[in-house]
């Protein structure tokens, strides 16, 4: 089953065309990769599916019957579409705990999430998502975790919102290596559950995802399949790996 449907969609920008005629399809829990070379036009597709920016041609579906042409960035968060940008947002003044329980309220009253979680469930949700993740300190300040924890701590606030399709931008830049593993790790173990769509340069972290792996290139699909696959082929090397 399909959850995510780009299909012959265009966007140009003063005449420049960074998306061209892209064909892609995402399967629900699926795990998917997306490489290519500065410009290749990864951003513009996130902001096509989020709703962020419409196609000048084209259909993006999710879940079959939802048109994301017709959303806004709030309509398709509602409609179960989490993106997390490369740059964490954690609120570094808070703790680790008051974090997530802001992401468990969501849009709900910011004083009433501060005093804490309501109710057992909450509470419990809170320690699973801490868990997942890896944060043992629920009473740390935000501010002061490591670049790789904050990361994870943003992705777990996503998960509070319970996403079908999450769409991750370039999360292992500015890890370390044991860090960009984890994060590996853990994205695996949330496919499954969840779709995502991940965005990345660092071949060591797309090698460890292990997943099917879609090469972007002038705004099109260039190649697609493993890594080991889509490495091998020429044109790709040309354009990006080679480099
Ligand atoms: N709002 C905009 N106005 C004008 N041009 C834009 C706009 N957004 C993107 N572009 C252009 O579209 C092309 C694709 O950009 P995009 O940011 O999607 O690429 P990318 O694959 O995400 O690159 P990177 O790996 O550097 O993040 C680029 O040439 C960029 O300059």
């Amino acid at each position: 089953m399909t959850i995510l449907n780009i299909d012959s969609v265009s966007k140009s920008f003063d005449g420049f065309r960074a998306i061209n005629d892209l064909n892609l399809a995402i399967d629900k829990g699926e795990l998917r990769a997306i490489i290519g070379p500065n410009g290749a036009g990864k951003t513009t597709m996130m902001d096509l599916i989020t709703g962020r920016i419409r196609p000048d041609r084209g259909t993006l579906f999710f879940d079959t019957t939802h048109d994301l042409t017709r959303l806004d960035e709030a309509g398709t968060a509602r409609l179960g579409i989490g993106r997390k940008f490369q740059k964490p947002t954690v609120i570094e003044s808070l703790t680790v705990a008051e974090n997530i329980d802001l992401a468990l309220a969501g849009p709900r009253d910011v004083w009433s999430a501060l005093r804490g979680p309501h109710g057992k469930s909450a509470v419990k949700e809170r320690a699973r998502l801490l868990d997942l993740v890896r944060l043992p300190d629920p009473d740390l300040l935000a501010g002061a975790l490591s670049h790789g924890q904050k990361q994870w701590l943003e992705i777990a606030m996503l998960l509070a919102q319970k996403p079908r399709l999450l769409l991750v931008d370039e999360p292992a830049a500015g890890m370390t290596d044991a860090e960009t593993m984890r994060t590996a790790e853990l994205l695996r173990s949330l496919a499954g559950e969840h779709s995502i769509v991940v965005v990345e340069h660092d071949m060591d972290f797309v090698r460890a995802l292990d997943c099917r792996v879609t090469v972007l290139h002038q705004g099109h699909v260039l190649a697609e399949g493993p890594l080991d696959h889509v490495s091998r082929n020429p044109e790709v090397i040309d354009v990006y790996l080679g480099r």
